[in-house]
Order: structure tokens, then sequence, then C-alpha cells
């Protein structure tokens, strides 16, 4: 990549963008919500059934200017969902000031790996074993959505639970790989512990990206 174009990635001014699409958002508290998706390229946690492996090298999505970014998504949507890859990989303070300037309500889909910066009117954290979050985002977030792929997880699930702020809301997602076997077992835990709430991944059902 030319220098001047990386300066400006580092800057977040510029960012790897994967898609862009406006949908319904699929999953967690804001489920049923029509929104605005932009995926940024970029990510390093490895989960091996992640959904979006293709995003994860960041060379192979195109650096694209924020202001390019925001003048779509505005056409569509005043809910915007910033997901990737990892979102926090960059810098996304000059991606929500332009959003906020126009008046967008801005979530983030984010495993909290990395430092938060942008402003946020909705922080979904999915943290990973693999690279826990830090604590800015265990103390901003207003949902955790832990991933259930076995029975450990629910255990981490727990774990992190105990780090996250006092308003945040707490789901449990199956893993959509093995979420026959899965969704029996979220259902009792649910019963059984219900500060937790099931999410699942509702788009995929409805065959909408
Ligand atoms: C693809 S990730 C991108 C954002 C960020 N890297 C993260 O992990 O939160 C978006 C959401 O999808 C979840 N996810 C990814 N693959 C999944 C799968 N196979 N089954 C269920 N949820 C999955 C992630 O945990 C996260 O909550
Ligand atoms: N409809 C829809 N809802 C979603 N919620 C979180 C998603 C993500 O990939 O971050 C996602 C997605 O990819 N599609
Ligand atoms: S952190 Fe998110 S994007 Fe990265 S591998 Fe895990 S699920 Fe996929
Ligand atoms: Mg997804």
């Amino acid at each position: 990549m030319k220098q001047e174009i990386q300066d400006l990635v580092n800057k977040g001014l510029m960012l790897p963008l994967m898609e862009e699409f406006y949908t319904i958002q699929g999953e967690g508290f804001h489920k049923g919500t029509a929104a605005y998706f932009i995926r940024i390229g970029g990510c390093d946690v490895g989960c091996h059934w992640c959904d979006v492996k293709e995003s994860w090298n960041a060379n192979l999505h195109p650096p694209t200017s924020t202001d390019v970014i925001v003048a779509n998504a505005k056409k569509y949507s005043d809910t915007v969902v910033v997901t990737g890859g990892e979102p926090l990989t960059w810098d996304m303070t000059a991606l929500t000031d332009k959003l906020k300037a126009e008046g967008c309500k801005i979530h983030i889909e984010t495993s909290g790996a990395y430092e938060l910066t942008g402003q946020w009117d909705w922080i979904c954290l999915s943290p990973k074993k693999m690279k826990l979050p830090t604590q800015g985002v265990y103390d901003k977030a207003h949902e955790l959505k832990c991933i259930i792929y076995n029975k450990d997880d629910f255990k981490f699930a727990e774990e992190q639970a105990a780090k996250v702020n006092s308003d945040c809301i707490l789901y449990l997602q199956p893993e959509w790989s093995k979420r026959d076997t899965m969704i029996p077992m979220i259902v009792d835990y649910v019963m059984a512990n219900p500060k937790w709430k099931v999410s699942l991944q509702t788009h995929k059902y409805l065959n909408i990206p």
C-alpha cells in the first residue's frame, strides 16, 4: 500500500471496507431493527468458527474514505452498525464523528480486543478467549453477547459477565454450526440462570444478509 494511504488508514480517515448493506439487525438487543451495516476488514483474533473469515486479511479490502462510507450510509438508514472483522483494530474516531454529525445512531459489534475508540450509542461486546477485551470495553458495553460452541463456554460467559458493568444486558448466542446441540442447553441454562437472555442469529433464519 502507498505510504500516504497507509498514513490515512492509521489515522482512521480511510478504512479497509469489506462490504456495506442495508438489512435487519439479526442479533442481540436490537434484533428486528432495520440498520445499515458497515463491515470493516481486518481481524487477528482467530475464532475457528468465525462466520466471516474472508474479513480477516485487511489487505484484501480496499482502503475507503470515511467520507464516502458516511455518504452511502446516510442514504439508507439513521441506524448504522459497524462490524467486521474487528472494527477496533482501527481508530474509529473519524468514522463515528462523521456519522454523528449526520445524526446517525451508531452501534458497534466488537470482540473488545483493542482499545475503545469512537463515540457509540450502543456497544455489543462479544468476548473471545484468545484475545480478551480491554477494560474500557467491559466498562462501556451495553450488551454482552457470549457465543456458546460447547459446554465450557457457559463458564467463560459467567467469567465475562463478572467483568462488565452492572447495566450490561447479558446474552447467550449459539454458535451457528452447533445450534441443534447447544440451543437446548442454552434454554435450560437461561431458565436456571434468568439474568441471561437468549440471542439467535435471526437473519440466518430469515435468509437475509
Ligand atoms: C463476525 S463478528 C464481527 C465483530 C467482532 N469481530 C466480534 O467478534 O464481535 C460479529 C458477531 O458475530 C458473532 N459470530 C461470529 N461467528 C459466529 C458463529 N459461527 N455463530 C454465532 N455467532 C457468530 C461474533 O461473536 C460477533 O458477536
Ligand atoms: N443481519 C445481520 N445482523 C447482524 N448482527 C451482527 C452481525 C455481524 O456480522 O456483525 C450481523 C450480520 O452480519 N447480519
Ligand atoms: S473476533 Fe469477530 S471477526 Fe474476528 S475471528 Fe472472532 S468472530 Fe470473526
Ligand atoms: Mg454476521
